[in-house]
């Protein structure tokens, strides 16, 4: 049933760009709401450094007080990684491969269950302001630097992704200045979050949050209208079997199956929302610990819409275009363009919901930088530092990572691959080892410092030897369209001939990108512990009260109690399997309570 619709498409494929001038994309009022975003940022932020303590403690500026509420720090969690990666890469995620990738919606249930019951009491019990203080409180000085310096080296990275990507691909498709954007986009976030700290960052998240919805809902509506109504869109995406199946292949080399998405994503999960900073730092800001498990347990419907969101606009996009096969990289912007131009204002929306999503997360990735810049590695050199300059040197810290961020837009230029497999391999292949650090800290009692550097050390390196290799070795990938034929078949030859390996290193090398946080975690701990037993493991009663969590005596709890002694499985948190299980029953109880409450 192919229509003989004329290809909307230009002929040269490479260079989509739709000439604002013929077409007539950007009417005034879409500039105007994309500056009204912008203004509406900045506005937050200078109230909230006029407003309240004025921001003059790092506690306010670092820690919003530690006053919020699970509302605006549930929708805060899910704009700091929910970013224009999510919103151009899923669709085309979805539009080339189809819906695998929606199964990683059953990661958010253990994704989430975990940190609320896990992760935050471990943290908010021991009052940090930085998650690796925990290291040093559980290991030593040296493991608390390290994992911090990690946690920088990943933050900058991704937060270069995340200016550059909704720049560039709105340049590519609709001539939108670029380098002009990214300095506005970038000198906007820096500013309101230099201004108004963690208070301003959490707010003006809430704020895009809405947008960002608004604007992806707006596509959707506009999109299945033009292309002729639910019912045909659904039978033309299903014609195209873009609806895939349940693939339970247990092969960990295949890139999308259940078990990549489902069991492997439940490990990026957990290095998002269980050990890093940025939402580290939101459980820490809400008033109360169970305000922060409120707080996780709200992120899950939220999480579940933007998903669906963002699958739904790639199906849409399918049915549109689907007697077209083609595949450019900027193809989500020039579908909404495609579908959005000639309604006043829509292009403006989606503009402002791509810049949304930018400024919502690079802003908590300044913020967090800063904190942990200042509570790990400053704080601890001048301990004599008067509040006020530490919270002057903490601003200053905010407006520098801002600068970096920006070179390292340019950076993100060069690297040419699909931007969402970028920001999930960067969550692999550095949040992986952290989160196998901290857990090798709390369920592991014999861990000790040594264990834990060297493991943290060998985890890095094998990660970034897989994920290296990965991209050397996959020969067949289209090098970025800039490269001209000769040169890119010289250089494939020569890589090829170089990585020529045997099988078992190209098995490695094509482990699924969804499992490097689950390998990358499981060898951190294995290391770790084997080092730690070799140099002498640390004995339950040396290790901070507080900085464990008796998960082997929830595994084993059916032992009798001499025994889970011997397995060093006491419950320092100083609670009972039952005591745990009805305050999960509590929690969903109240949760679900204020829900229709609200209503
Ligand atoms: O959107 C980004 O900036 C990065 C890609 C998404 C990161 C992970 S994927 C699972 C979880 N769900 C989200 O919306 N973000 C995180
Ligand atoms: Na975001």
């Amino acid at each position: 049933a192919q229509e003989q619709g004329t290809s909307p498409f230009p002929k040269h494929q490479e260079t989509i760009k739709m000439d604002p001038s013929d077409q007539k994309i950007f009417t005034v009022i879409d500039y105007v709401i994309f500056a009204v975003l912008l203004a509406a940022s900045m506005g937050i932020g200078l109230y909230y450094a006029l407003s309240g303590g004025r921001q003059r403690t790092t506690q306010e500026f670092l820690m919003a007080d530690r006053s919020m509420g699970c509302l605006p720090v549930s929708l805060s969690l899910i704009a700091s990684f929910q970013s224009a990666v999510a919103i151009i890469g899923v669709p085309a995620e979805i539009y080339t491969h189809g819906t695998q990738y929606w199964f990683i919606g059953c990661a958010y249930i253990l994704g989430l269950l975990i940190p609320a019951h896990i992760f935050i009491p471990v943290f908010y019990r021991l009052r940090v302001s930085s998650a690796y203080q925990y290291l040093e409180l559980r290991f030593s000085k040296a493991v608390r630097i390290c994992g911090t310096l990690t946690f920088i080296f990943q933050m900058v990275i991704y937060m270069g992704v995340c200016v550059y990507t909704p720049a560039f691909a709105l340049n590519a498709v609709t001539g939108f200045e670029l380098w002009g954007t990214v300095l506005a986009t970038g000198l906007v976030c820096t500013l309101y979050t230099t201004l108004g700290g963690l208070k301003a960052v959490i707010w003006t998240d809430v704020f895009q949050t809405v947008v960002m919805f608004a604007g992806q809902l707006a596509v959707i509506v506009v999109g299945v209208q033009k292309t002729g109504g639910v019912a045909d869109v659904w039978r033309k995406v299903w014609e195209g079997n873009r609806i895939s199946g349940l693939d339970l292949n247990p092969d960990p080399t295949e890139r999308h199956t259940f078990w990549t998405l489902g069991v492997g994503g439940v490990f990026l999960m957990l290095s998002l929302y269980g050990v890093n900073q940025a939402q580290v730092q939101r459980y820490l800001s809400s008033r109360t610990e169970k305000e922060a498990v409120r707080s996780c347990y709200m992120v899950f419907p939220s999480l579940q819409l933007a998903l669906a969101l963002s699958c739904v606009m790639g199906l849409v996009m399918f049915a549109r275009y689907y007697m077209f096969i083609v595949c450019f990289p900027q193809m989500v912007i020039y579908f909404v363009m495609d579908m959005l131009h000639g309604l006043p204002g829509l292009p403006g929306l989606f503009i402002a919901c791509l810049f949304s999503a930018a400024l919502s997360t690079i802003s908590s990735a300044f913020n967090s930088l800063a904190t942990v810049t200042m509570e790990d590695l400053i704080k601890p050199q001048y301990p004599a530092m008067t509040e006020a300059r530490a919270t002057l040197l903490s601003k200053v810290l905010a407006m520098s990572y801002g600068l970096l961020c920006l070179a390292m837009a340019y950076l993100t230029h060069l690297m040419g691959d699909s931007v969402l497999q970028v920001a999930l391999k960067i969550f692999g292949m550095v949040g992986g080892p952290i989160l196998g650090l901290f857990c090798l800290g709390m369920f592991f009692p014999w861990a000790n410092s040594i264990g834990a550097l060297v493991g943290l050390c060998v985890g890095l390196v094998v990660a970034f030897w897989l994920g290296i290799g990965s991209i050397l070795t996959r020969s067949t990938r289209p090098l970025p369209l800039e490269c001209s034929a000769n040169v890119t078949i010289a250089i494939q030859t020569a890589i090829s001939l170089f990585f020529s390996q045997p099988s078992g290193l190209k098995r490695f090398y094509s482990l699924s990108y969804m499992w490097y946080s689950g390998f990358n975690c499981t060898t951190v701990i294995l290391i770790g512990l084997i080092i730690s037993f070799l140099t002498g493991p640390t004995k339950e009663e040396d290790v901070m009260p507080g900085t464990l969590y008796p998960l082997l005596g929830k595994l084993f709890c059916f032992l009798p109690e001499h025994l889970k002694k011997k397995l060093c499985c006491v419950t320092p948190l100083g609670q009972t399997v039952s005591e745990k299980i009805d305050l999960i029953a509590k929690n969903l109880a109240t949760f679900i309570y204020n829900v229709f409450a609200v209503e």
